[in-house]
């Protein structure tokens, strides 16, 4: 079964307009998880725009679930990891100003660092997964650094998809077979929400896990936390 994991980066956005601590972050995650999300996923960026450092070790604390820390392995990064041990790092190769994610990994430009920076992960028990596209190469460059997880970067699935879904999620499918055969476990993220979910994680065999932040808390000014969580939920069964 696809795990929900909930980005809460935008409840740190609200929280931060105001200088306080209202919505509280870390009670927010613990009830995440109480209304069924199988994993709180955070991507702490230097620039502290959203989740701050201090979130991260307050985060660790309460996370019962998947913790997943997402960010560029820089030096900041990787002490974070280090000294929390969540359940998995996603490596994603995003500058400090983007506005937010918007491409994958090199696997193959980027070779060693890669796997020197998996190698240290799986050293610290910590679970790597590298975010990247779906080049066929990059795959096969994804396996030669011995990350355990891909997270498969579907901004561009979700711009496509209402012109043509077929062919938006066409190269997700195949990317994931050969994921699949290279013996890769399949994550996925980046502007899923209620509309696209279900036809994505139909057409992605073993999708392990998806994280999903922005459009969920979007939602949830509508419906509320617990019935969005569980309108998330109800489109991976
Ligand atoms: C890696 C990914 O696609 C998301 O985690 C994205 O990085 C969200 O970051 P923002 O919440 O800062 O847009
Ligand atoms: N890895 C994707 C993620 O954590 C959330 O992305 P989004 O749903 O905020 O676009």
């Amino acid at each position: 079964m696809t795990k929900l994991s909930v980005n809460i980066n935008k409840i740190a956005t609200i929280r931060n307009a105001r200088g306080g601590n209202i919505p509280n972050v870390t009670q927010v995650a613990i009830d995440c998880e109480k209304f069924g999300a199988q994993g709180i996923t955070i991507h702490p960026r230097p620039d502290e725009r959203h989740i701050t450092t201090q979130d991260v070790y307050d985060l660790h604390k309460v996370v019962t679930t998947e913790y997943n820390i997402e960010g560029y392995p820089n030096e900041r990064f990787m002490k974070l990891i280090e000294e929390t041990r969540p359940t998995q790092a996603t490596l994603v190769p995003d500058g400090p100003d983007v506005l937010t994610s918007n491409a994958g990994w090199d696997t193959i430009k980027h070779k060693e660092f890669l796997t020197d920076t998996c190698r240290q992960l799986n050293e610290w028990g910590v679970r790597s997964s590298i975010f990247i596209d779906t080049d066929l190469n990059n795959m096969k460059g994804a396996k030669e650094v011995g990350t355990d997880r891909i997270e498969f970067y579907t901004g561009p699935y979700a711009d496509h998809f209402d012109e043509n879904k077929e062919n938006a999620v066409k190269e997700y499918t195949e990317a994931a077979q050969l994921a699949n055969e290279l013996g890769i476990g399949i994550n996925a993220g980046h502007d899923l929400n209620l509309d696209n979910l279900k036809f994505f994680k139909d057409a992605v065999p073993n999708l392990a896990e998806v994280s999903i932040g922005h459009a969920l808390i979007a939602d949830a000014l509508y419906f509320g936390l617990e019935k969005t969580i569980e309108k998330y939920l109800e489109l991976l069964k």
